[in-house]
């Protein structure tokens, strides 16, 4: 209670301007509403109409020789902004995008058709290519951001440790018929040797008694294990079906996944190399694959305070059941969750996959994580140009459950289609957000309190009541200026219907941000005045005509004023752009 009283005094509402607003049914609402007004008049002097027109009129002055420097000052991505232009603010998609990486979209042309396609992230997989190829990969994007006005953030995602098939004899899939019988080991054997299949390591048989099932890929195919030689399985196929690459191997017994502890760390060797490689590349975010608990994500985050100059926030890749079971302290210790269905769905019988991801993509809304929906959106777009039904629903459904990101894996990495699949992203996105807008499923979420110093319940409280005021009141655009991204990241938690604007001078924050939804970072030169800021973000983006007089906006900023006596100040201001 004393954190939500101190929160409520640190509030201050600009009213004068509002008053003036042409939506006479705004006004009745606002002066309806319970806000304590402590430092009204102060506030009410420092917005009066005079000082944000004279901004105005400089700007207007100004355009014809700013229009480039502005540019440079207002940070924004070309796609977002020109999304504005073209739709407006309620226009501007909300779910973010994150396309993978693979030999059909490499090249620098094929990547900025991605970006100008919406690509907010984008993935490299450590699992395939070399360090030379991600490298340029990288260097290429982080060129296009910069010399394009792109903001493309860059995702490394480790191989993990995991136990797959290197070898089945086959140069690609091969098919499995019932009642065959195969040799599983992991053992090297040189040419191609019928029905047999070498595993990625020793261990993999480890625990596994004659009677278990082997199951391929989830479900690819299966066999009955039929005795042991050794660490070598004598397997019969009793479902046929396919050996893709990399086919993944579990096993089940009564129904049951049989988990065993490889003792196979959560990074191996080869991907602290990749950690490594992704820090001196000035990566943006690193996925960790096959995270089985919360002191892994840690000591990742820890090497990387270490070792790395720039923030790299970290994701926990949710894709066995281990991490499942210790989904809640998973998430608390890293900086977003990755729903990563492709090997959960090995792991966990699939019909199971829909609720689990509800349940995560809740939690991590709970928790303030951002969650990526990943794996077989758009599958069957890897050959065809356009998308089952049963895809679109899918789609639509990580939508409808507010998912920050939605991931293309094998349709932009391999795929005939990959410009395609990503428009199809877009399109379904930006319908489902509409729809939940207009039946007003966007209902506020009844937050549990995440903060536990009273600073971070002050920040909680103001972003909660910041967005449902912004429902209330139907502004354009939420403008939240930041340092790390909490503020930004807690104003999205509550999923408000106008897109967040949020300004940062801090170029990590920036690129985390690029994949919360409903944010649009934008990179500014901020001073610890925090009028100037307001009137000079404002200014700037009327100068490229982003906000246009009438505009209507909310603004909430946590940054310290330059005469505050006290450390921290919070506000919620309402502002119509004149
Ligand atoms: N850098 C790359 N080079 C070559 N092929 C790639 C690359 N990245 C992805 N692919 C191909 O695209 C397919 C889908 O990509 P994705 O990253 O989802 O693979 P995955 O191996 O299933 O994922 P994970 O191992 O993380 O579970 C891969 O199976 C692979 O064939
Ligand atoms: C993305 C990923 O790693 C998976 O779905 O398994
Ligand atoms: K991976
Ligand atoms: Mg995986």
């Amino acid at each position: 209670m004393a954190a939500a009283r101190t929160a409520s005094s640190a509030l201050t509402f600009h009213t004068s301007i509002l008053a003036k607003s042409q939506r006479g049914r705004l006004n009745k609402k606002i002066f309806g509403l319970p806000v304590p007004v402590n430092g009204v008049s102060r506030n009410v002097k420092q917005v009066k109409k005079g000082a944000i027109r004279h901004g105005v009129v400089r700007a207007v002055a100004e355009v014809s020789v700013k229009e480039s420097e502005s540019l440079d000052l207002l940070g924004m991505d070309v796609v977002a902004e020109g999304e504005l232009r073209e739709k407006g603010f309620l226009g501007m998609r909300k779910t973010k995008l994150v396309c993978t990486i693979g030999p059909a979209c490499c090249s620098s042309e094929e990547l900025e058709r991605l970006a100008m396609g919406g690509m907010n992230v984008a993935r490299l997989n450590m699992c395939h290519g070399s360090r030379e190829w991600h490298r340029n990969v990288i260097r290429l994007i982080k060129k296009l951001n910069e010399q394009k006005g792109y903001c493309v953030s860059v995702m490394i995602d480790t191989e993990g440790s995991q136990i797959f098939v290197v070898d089945h004899g086959a140069p690609s899939s091969l098919k499995a018929e019932e009642g065959s019988i195969w040799l599983f080991t992991a053992k090297k054997f040189e040419g191609s040797l019928p029905f047999t299949v070498q595993a990625n390591y020793e261990g993999f048989s480890e625990g596994i008694v004659v009677g278990d099932e082997l199951v391929i890929d989830g479900g690819m195919a299966c066999f009955e294990v039929i005795e042991k030689i050794g660490n070598d399985l004598r397997c019969k196929c009793t479902d046929s079906g396919l050996f893709l690459p990399r086919a993944k191997l579990s096993f089940w017994r009564e129904g049951v996944l049989v988990e065993r502890n490889y003792g196979l760390p959560t990074l191996s060797a080869k991907d602290w190399a990749d950690v490594d490689f992704g820090i001196s590349e000035g990566v943006d975010l690193i996925a960790m694959s096959f995270v089985n608990d919360a002191d892994s994500v840690k000591h990742l985050k820890d090497y990387l305070s270490s070792n790395s100059d720039k923030s790299i926030r970290v994701l926990a890749k949710i894709e066995s059941l281990d991490s499942l079971q210790k989904l809640e302290e998973i998430a608390e210790a890293s900086d977003g969750i990755m729903v990563a269905r492709g090997d959960l769905g090995v792991e966990i019988p699939l019909e199971q996959i829909p609720t689990v991801q509800e349940e995560i993509t809740r939690i991590c809304r709970q928790l303030n994580k951002p969650v990526i929906v990943a794996s077989q959106l758009l599958e069957s777009m890897v050959e065809y140009p356009t998308p089952t039904r049963a895809e679109v629903a899918d789609v639509s459904e990580a939508v409808r459950q507010y998912a920050d990101a939605l991931m293309l894996s094998g349709e932009s990495a391999i795929g005939l289609y990959g410009q395609k699949a990503l428009s199809v992203l877009r399109m379904v996105s930006s319908r489902m957000e509409l729809w939940s807008r207009e039946e007003n499923r966007q209902t506020n979420l009844r937050t549990h309190q995440l903060g536990e110093s009273l600073q971070e319940c002050i920040a909680e409280e103001i972003c909660n009541s910041a967005a449902e005021m912004a429902n209330n009141l139907g502004v354009d655009a939420i403008f939240v200026y930041t340092k790390h991204g909490e503020m930004a990241s807690l104003l999205s938690r509550n999923r408000p219907h106008s897109p967040i604007f949020a300004f940062t001078s801090d170029t990590t924050t920036q690129m985390a941000l690029n994949l919360q939804w409903g944010v649009s970072p934008v990179l500014v030169d901020l001073s610890d005045d925090m009028e100037d800021n307001i009137s000079k973000t404002i200014e700037l983006m009327q100068t490229k005509a982003m906000i246009k007089a009438g505009d209507f906006v909310l603004v909430v900023s946590d940054l310290t004023p330059a005469r505050a006596s006290s450390s921290a100040f919070q506000s919620i201001q309402v502002r119509t752009v004149v």
